[in-house]
């Protein structure tokens, strides 16, 4: 299609010089630009497409950037991205030195607040409306655009909690597609469903906490959404736009499967049809953690699954299809995940709560309050640990081991490869006396037969790789295969440590008195991870060899592909090569 509308827009005053009749070719345009180039490029796709009539509504309607505009999660702002400024870059997006996947404040100004995970946009609108009444700036605009999976996270139901007791210039608008990546659950979803239908008897919950409440209405009859933003510009106070809208609309498959467009990968821009990967006989870690719950939930009737709207991410969706009375779904509420976890263990079951790395952090405090100051035996499995690449710095789950390592009670492993993430699940559900977290990259193992027997992990064991002179590599994690590369013919020794906590303190004592130095190697933060903890060991214990630690350094790791960022931070096998030669 050629952008003949599009192609004349570079910013939002452009787009207010339109014609409201020229807005539907518009968005004809933007829809085409955004299926073409994620089509080659990556990325999210499903939800850019269904908010496209809204994004140009919104950016004709009000004066952005100095109304602000804050998109939750903000998988769903490529338009917004477009329409920006940014159509002639877009290509980039979440390339190696290309913009964003998500808004971000330091790429424009009208990306008014960085996002990436869910639920944090009424709070951000609000703490902007309450400056702007502070600083007697009582026209400006500020509107959050939640979706309706994002705003039954529990920081979403306090920022209307908050909202509804001010006069703030807030307008948030729920974007109601009925789904999240997986079908979206609860009661919230269930109330949202009868609001639509009609059939809702109790009272509005969003009038309730003093919203000025109107909708639904059709997220993508551009007429009836610009006239109805229009209205409710001129309202003060906290308002509520409830609008419906499809997700991937526009695209046929993208609307009939909704699920597997929200990030499908490439795919033909023309047919939609999904261009398959070149086939690979690696199982992907989820995976391999959804077939081996299910293996062990077979055998052992107390365990149970959770996950925070990430059943097919996590892969816990095998386990949900088998056993949907013993696997959970609790939507976006990792706090609330954890903590059920926690009520579960007080009754004996043995439940697993998988939560991506970076999304853990949301439940902080109920790791520490509800689980392990208890010295309960729930199963965290943290997914997504380490680089995870093109979703950059809001998703790369490098702070984990940092996080976790200070907490007493909880037991932190990270498998080097498919083989032991089997066994210390296989451990795990055999019933310890205390909480342990497992984490485990994205992205694919080593082992092609790893459906193998289980065996038994001993706690705080790490294992001897291989044996050298002088220097020794100590890894954790995955990062094994690339330390076990990069010593191939090096005459060093090298160590899979496997436990973060509680160390293997008897092999460290061996490895400090035969090596004149360590070099320790992990992709977490180098900030109180694993190599902390064996600086720590050695501080303890008044050994005076040479430590070098390897990790994420301090800073937040861009957007790029997990080869190209760890080249660019020396964790590759090249650049751990030239390292340890320098002590050779
Ligand atoms: C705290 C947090 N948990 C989980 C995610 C993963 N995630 C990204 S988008 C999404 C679903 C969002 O659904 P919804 O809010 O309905 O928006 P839609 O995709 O339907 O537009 C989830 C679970 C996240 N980004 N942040
Ligand atoms: C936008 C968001 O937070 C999720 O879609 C996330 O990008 C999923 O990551 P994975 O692709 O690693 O499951
Ligand atoms: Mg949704």
């Amino acid at each position: 299609m050629i952008e003949k509308i599009l192609n004349t827009i570079n910013s939002p005053k452009e787009l207010r010089l339109l014609k409201q009749e020229a807005l539907p070719q518009l968005a004809k345009e933007l829809r085409a630009f955004i299926i073409n180039i994620v089509a080659t490029k990556e990325g999210h796709l499903g939800a850019s497409l269904g908010v496209v009539e809204l994004t140009i509504a919104l950016h004709y309607v009000f004066n952005t950037p100095n109304d602000s505009i804050i998109w939750d999660v903000g998988h769903q702002a490529y338009g917004h991205k477009i329409l920006t400024g940014r159509k002639n870059n877009f290509h980039t997006n979440r390339q190696l030195g290309g913009i964003s996947g998500f808004p971000k404040r330091d790429e424009s100004i009208y990306d008014a607040f960085g996002v990436g995970h869910a639920s944090t946009s009424i709070s951000a609108a609000l703490g902007m409306a309450l400056a702007s009444k502070l600083k007697g700036d009582t026209e400006k605009q500020h509107v959050a655009i939640i979706g309706d999976a994002s705003i039954a996270g529990g920081m979403a139901f306090e920022g209307l909690n908050h909202a509804g007791v001010t006069d703030a210039n807030l307008l948030v608008v729920l974007n109601d597609n009925a789904i999240g990546i997986d079908p979206s659950v609860g009661a919230l979803k269930m109330y949202l469903t009868n609001v639509k239908k009609g059939t809702q008897k109790r009272n509005n919950i969003i009038k309730a906490l003093n919203f000025d409440y109107s909708g639904p209405i059709d997220g993508h009859d551009m007429e009836g959404l610009i006239s109805e933003l229009k209205r409710l510009k001129k309202i003060k106070g906290p308002k509520f736009l409830h609008i419906i809208t499809t997700k991937g609309k526009g695209l046929k498959q993208a609307e009939a499967d909704q699920v597997k467009y929200h990030a499908p990968g490439k795919f033909d821009s023309l047919t939609g049809d999904i261009i398959p990967k070149t086939a690979c006989m690696l199982p992907k870690y989820q995976d391999v953690f959804g077939h081996t719950i299910l293996e062990l939930a077979k055998t052992n009737a107390h365990i149970v699954g959770i996950t925070p709207a990430m059943p097919t991410g996590s892969s816990l969706k095998f386990m949900m299809d088998a056993m949907p009375d013993r696997a959970f779904d609790v939507g976006i509420a990792e706090q609330h995940a954890v903590t059920l976890a926690a009520g579960m263990a007080t009754q004996g079951l043995i439940p697993f709560c998988n939560i991506y790395s970076t999304f853990l952090q949301r439940a902080y405090d109920q790791i520490i309050h509800d689980v392990a100051l208890q010295n309960l035996p729930v199963i965290f499995c943290l997914d997504r640990a380490g680089l995870v690449g093109e979703d950059g710095a809001t998703h790369h789950g490098v702070f984990d081991l940092s996080y976790l390592r200070c907490i007493p009670h909880l037991i932190i492993f990270a498998p080097r490869n498919e083989i032991e993430l089997r066994n210390i699940m296989y451990t795990a559900q055999l019933g310890l006396n205390q909480p342990i977290a497992i984490r485990y990259p994205r992205g694919r193992g080593v082992t092609i037969d790893w459906r193998q027997s289980f065996s038994k992990i001993e706690i705080g064991k790490g294992v001897t790789l291989k044996k050298g002179n002088t220097l020794a590599v100590l890894s954790i994690g995955t990062m094994a295969q690339y330390v076990s590369e990069a010593v191939l013919n090096l005459n060093v020794s090298h160590y899979d440590m496997r436990f973060v906590k509680p160390l293997d303190e008897t092999l460290l004592h061996d490895i400090f008195k035969t090596h004149k130095t360590i070099i320790t190697v992990e992709d977490n933060s180098i900030i109180g991870g694993f190599g902390s903890a064996i600086l720590e060991f050695a501080a303890k214990h008044n050994y005076r060899n040479t430590i070098k630690t390897l990790g994420i350094p301090d800073v937040f790791i861009e957007h790029g592909s997990v080869d190209e960022l760890q080249k660019d931070i020396g964790l590759d096998v090249e650049g751990l090569e030239k390292f340890f030669g320098l002590f050779l």
